[in-house]
């Protein structure tokens, strides 16, 4: 777990402004859901953060180090499909990460099996990614995150591509290893309910270029049951946030 500082992150692609000064803070082992409309630029501020795409201008710090336009150490990224190597196994894509990094075999299939135990895939080491259902991939893809043991986690709508029931199922699984592996979390999403329902702290932005909006403490304790959906309280803050992004998206 890491404190994770952006501060004044800039970024025009082609002269079109995507984010603007943008400063961000997110305590050790804090959840935060970044919110907001499609294109606004939240997978860009991740990119940025994960090292993938150079900002125009800022600064990053994880853990009290300079980590700007840098790749690599402490950060773990999971996407909306779970990328896997269709020509490795389900272990041996959790295990990629750690031999990238040089990791003995024994020492990497022994962790990479932790993981995937973790996530609920026992029996299916040897499984290839076409033979499992988009759901298991996406397991996979978390358990490969979590296998490098990252500091800082990032989430880019990863369950965006799942039919409802598996979403709700893999929302508490996540919650569950987040528990059992504590690790500081950002979270893209379009899902107003997921964001309520999953994070410490949701960041509401608006449309391009992306702004705050909105900065809200979810008030609900841990841990969270599905019936907290029906909670007046989180209605009311569905609504609000709701009325919010819709007003800002035809202003
Ligand atoms: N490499 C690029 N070159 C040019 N424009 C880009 C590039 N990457 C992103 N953009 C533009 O920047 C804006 C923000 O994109 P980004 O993917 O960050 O948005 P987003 O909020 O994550 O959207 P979504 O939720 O739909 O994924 C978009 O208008 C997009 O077209």
């Amino acid at each position: 777990m890491a404190h994770l500082s952006v501060s004044h992150v800039s970024k025009s692609f082609g002269g079109v402004k995507v984010l603007v000064d943008q400063c961000l803070d997110v305590r050790e082992g804090e959840f935060v859901a970044l919110l907001g409309p499609s294109g606004c630029g939240k997978s860009t501020l991740l990119q940025i953060i994960n090292g993938l795409i150079p900002a125009d201008g800022g600064k990053i710090v994880l853990g009290g180090k300079d980590i700007t336009g840098k790749t690599g150490t402490g950060r773990g990224m999971v996407f909306q499909g779970a990328d896997l190597f269709p020509w490795r196994t389900a272990l041996d894509n959790i295990a990629f990460g750690l031999e990238v990094v040089g990791v003995g075999k024994a020492e990497r299939l022994e962790r990479a099996r932790h993981y995937l135990n973790l996530v609920g895939l026992r029996g299916f080491e040897d499984a290839w990614p076409h033979q499992l259902s988009g759901g298991m991939q996406q397991r996979v893809g978390i358990a490969r995150a979590f296998c490098i043991q990252p500091t800082l986690l990032m989430m880019d709508e990863p369950f965006g591509a799942l039919d409802v029931q598996t979403r709700d199922v893999l929302q508490d699984e996540l919650v569950r290893i987040w528990e059992a592996e504590p690790k500081t979390v950002l979270f893209v999403t379009h899902g107003i309910e997921e964001a309520l329902y999953l994070a410490d702290r949701i960041l509401v932005y608006s449309k391009r270029p992306a702004r705050v909006l909105r900065e809200i403490t979810v008030p609900f304790a841990r841990p969270r049951r599905e019936d907290i959906k029906l909670d007046p309280q989180f209605l009311e803050l569905r609504r609000d946030i709701s009325d919010l992004l819709r007003h800002d998206l035809y202003a």
